[in-house]
């Protein structure tokens, strides 16, 4: 099988224990990517958190690692799976922008239009929609408490949580949790104030992604997200699936195709089958290079 080349040309200086990174963006969502499908590189929390700080590694906002699909992905045609590692070195289930990036990479290893990628949120179908330009389709979305998780049974629908403008939000899985509010204007206040208020109450055992979402007409939003475990980024691919998808559970859009426009551009987002969301948007290459590996597995 033909891997992906991470580099072709050798570590500046030839130190033990330095491995290949390729570092990308999905609309300035930026990511750390290793390859670990020879199974030889394993990475405990410090060295996540390592790697993602721009003052101790490449810097990132996610470290994300390429793995040998398990038996049952492969079963279900997945070609590989991927890993996907907040900046405090926990492990998420899904990320939109970095699904993409990931499908890119792979794309570009197999030569296809169209591949499957094993994920904690399920085994995701992606394909080529353009130059870089790539489209994921995830989903079911669900808003089952349970699910998400919250912490006690409420109305998923309209959340009993609020700071500030952010209140009568809807609580949402889509691989990971998000909670969804709508806004007048989203310049008319403090997210970085009132977003954590909201990802930090108890509702949320396992904290919660924040989307703030204004309604510009009936085809098109604006998107602000404060990510777990606390990052303000320039877009989020789930967040834009999930803003989207309460919209139409609101009715505050006609449409089941909406574009969702983010701090550093637009995701095309459209709603198929009742539950699952078409993400389309970009990918760029930022930098590759080699990092101070982890332990040996
Ligand atoms: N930026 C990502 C979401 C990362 C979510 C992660 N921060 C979490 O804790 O669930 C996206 O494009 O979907």
């Amino acid at each position: 099988m033909r891997h992906i080349n991470f580099l072709s040309c050798p570590p500046p200086v030839d130190l033990p224990g330095q491995w290949p990174f390729i570092k990308m963006h999905g609309l300035q969502n930026y990511f750390v990517i290793v390859d670990r499908r020879d199974g030889s590189k394993s990475f405990d929390h410090e060295d996540i958190v390592r790697i993602c700080d721009c003052h101790t590694g490449p810097g990132g906002e996610q470290l994300l690692t390429i793995e040998p699909p398990s038996d049952k992905g492969r079963n279900v045609g997945a070609y590989a799976a991927m890993r996907i590692f907040n900046i405090d070195g926990k492990e998420v289930g899904a990320c939109g922008n970095a699904t993409r990036c990931i499908a890119y990479l792979l794309l570009e290893e197999t030569g296809k239009d169209e591949v499957q990628i094993e994920t904690k949120a399920g085994v995701l179908h992606c394909r080529r929609a353009g130059p870089m330009q790539i489209s994921v389709t995830f989903g079911p979305i669900s808003m089952d408490w349970r699910r998400i998780p919250l912490s006690r049974e409420v109305d998923t629908l309209h959340l009993p949580v609020q700071s500030g403008p952010l209140k009568d939000g809807l609580a949402l899985d889509i691989g990971n949790p998000h909670a969804v509010f709508f806004v007048d204007c989203l310049e008319l206040f403090d997210m970085a104030h009132h977003a954590p208020v909201v990802q930090n109450d108890p509702l949320f055992p396992e904290g919660i992604n924040v989307d703030a979402a204004e309604v510009l007409d009936g085809r098109t939003l604006r998107l602000a997200v404060w990510e777990r475990p606390g990052i303000l980024t320039k877009a989020c691919g789930t967040g834009a699936c999930v803003a989207a998808y309460a919209a139409l559970k609101r009715g505050l859009v006609t449409s089941t195709r909406i574009a969702v426009h983010l701090p550093a551009g637009l995701l095309k987002i459209e709603i198929v089958n009742g539950d699952m969301a078409v993400m389309t948007g970009p990918v760029a290459f930022c930098c590759h290079g080699f990092i101070e590996g982890g332990k040996k597995s």
